[in-house]
């Protein structure tokens, strides 16, 4: 497809490879992104399951902190999957020392609120914008989100506990679904990239 929107995935750690495959499954132009300059071509960019501390450790190094935040700020589409979702929080209730996020959700997530690794589970969960069966979600030592400010929407929740949030062009889930080979979650986030780029050549 010619017209297929460009989405980066940021790749200083965690688990690129299965997101890039998800989005080329989702009919978009995948890459892994890991520069300042390489920010300027995208239309979208997906930030992996990893660990949210050297993802924002490596951040700061590479010198993409602060790009990520104008660009998120500038409307750019962001989906953040587990710790993807606590470095699109607004606030970390039990941030690591020097740990920071871009943010771009008025929430507050608690990192690891599930339980540990040997606590991962999967659960089916119902999504808001994603018609038919529920989305198989995967958490892995995942956070929750604690409270949502006004300007947030959730989109679904585990357990009495929020999971998947939108606000304006930011998505974000706790679980994985690019672990899945479902590629309902990603296709909802290409349709965001797509409505985006669409509304910006307006
Ligand atoms: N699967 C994951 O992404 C785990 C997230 C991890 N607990 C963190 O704080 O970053």
């Amino acid at each position: 497809m010619t017209d297929a929107p460009v989405i980066g995935v940021l790749a200083l750690q965690g688990d690129v490879r299965e997101h890039l495959i998800a989005l080329a499954a989702a009919d978009a132009v995948a890459r892994p992104v890991r520069r300042p300059e390489e920010l300027a071509e995208l239309d979208g960019l997906v930030l992996p399951g990893g660990e949210s501390t050297t993802i924002s450790k490596l951040a700061v190094l590479f010198g993409v902190m602060e790009p990520l935040r104008a660009r998120v700020a500038a409307g750019m589409p962001v989906y953040g999957t587990c710790a993807g979702m606590i470095m699109l929080a607004d606030k970390i209730l039990d941030p690591r020392s020097g740990q920071e996020t871009i943010g771009g959700i008025d929430m507050i997530v608690r990192r690891n609120a599930f339980g540990r690794q040997n606590e991962s589970f999967e659960a089916a969960v119902d999504v808001k914008g994603i018609e038919g069966d529920p989305v198989e979600g995967v958490f892995i030592r995942a956070p929750w989100v604690e409270s949502v400010g006004a300007g947030a929407e959730v989109l679904a929740e585990h357990a009495g506990h929020v999971v998947a949030v939108r606000q304006g062009n930011v998505l974000a889930t706790s679980f994985h679904p690019e672990l899945t080979g479902d590629h309902r979650v990603h296709s909802l986030f290409v349709d965001m990239v797509r409505a985006n780029r669409t509304a910006e050549s307006l």
